[in-house]
């Protein structure tokens, strides 16, 4: 379970990203955080990861205060955990196989990892991660020579490989068209079913939140003012979370295109 208890984020410049954040999430769960840009998205979901660290509160996961760690405890949390980027942060110039097996860096020694000696575990493991991805053919392409989806489809690969319990995704699909940002999603809800990865997605599309999560978290200026059931959600809930009447672009469409494929 992770649990944020009063958890408030000040950057250095005086800017209150996080404000008294309350929250439980439970193991398995698949959550969409949805908000207008500078709500407050991507600081949450990196507070998890402490690639940014809040200023006040305690951030539990599995019981344990994750905002004192530091070195080789920091390091353990951060194995477990995989991150997946709108950018898909891939080493471009890398074949699709060595970006995958470095959701094994954390596992193997330095010296080994330098010289690239994975063992056959964990090739097997990259191998099988691919698969489940169906880019398993592309295994000796260098990155830069795919399509956004089929990176993003390698950055999830290299995150299953990692074996993490918890999967946090900043805006996976900004960068991607509207029949692949559909396909991406289905792959992240269907890893999310068949591992019970705990998962949490942001996105600004309300049709993708709603056609995708269990639970849905609005923010708005730092702070949670929605937190339900996708069952429950209507379009009158996404205004009350951005404070304004729902525009084109907060709409990602190609449902229909992608169920026509
Ligand atoms: N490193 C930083 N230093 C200072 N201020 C920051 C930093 N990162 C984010 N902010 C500010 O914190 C607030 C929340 O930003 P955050 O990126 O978490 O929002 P978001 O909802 O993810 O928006 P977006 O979709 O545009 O990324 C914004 O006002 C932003 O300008």
């Amino acid at each position: 379970m992770i649990e944020f208890k009063n958890v408030s984020l000040t950057y250095p410049n005086g800017v209150e990203a996080l404000k008294n954040v309350d929250l439980k999430i439970n193991k398995g769960e698949f959550v969409v955080v949805v908000g207008l840009s500078g709500a407050g998205k991507s600081t949450l979901i990196r507070s998890m990861n402490r690639i940014v660290t809040p200023t006040d509160g305690e951030l539990l996961i599995e019981g344990q205060d994750i905002l004192s760690l530091k070195n080789k405890k920091l390091r353990g949390l951060r194995k477990k955990i995989g991150m997946i980027f709108q950018d898909y942060n891939l080493v471009k110039r890398s074949t699709v196989i060595k970006n995958v097996l470095a959701g094994r860096l954390a596992y193997t020694s330095t010296i080994k990892s330098i010289l690239n000696r994975f063992s056959k575990e964990d090739r097997k493991l990259a191998y099988e991660s691919l698969q489940r991805l169906g880019i398993e053919d592309k295994i000796y392409i260098r990155a830069d020579q795919l399509s956004g989806g089929q990176q993003q489809r390698v950055s999830i690969a290299r995150v299953l490989s990692q074996k993490p319990n918890i999967i946090l995704a900043d805006e996976p699909v900004a960068s991607l068209d509207p029949p692949t940002s559909h396909q991406v999603m289905k792959d992240l809800k269907k890893i999310n079913r068949e591992d019970h990865i705990t998962t949490i997605v942001n996105l600004h599309f309300i049709d993708m939140a709603m056609e995708y999560a269990d639970r849905i978290i609005g923010m708005r200026d730092g702070k949670v003012v929605f937190d339900g059931s996708a069952k429950n959600v209507t379009e009158a809930t996404f205004e009350e979370i951005y404070g304004r009447s729902i525009r084109a672009e907060d709409i990602r469409g190609g449902i229909d295109d992608e169920q026509n494929k």
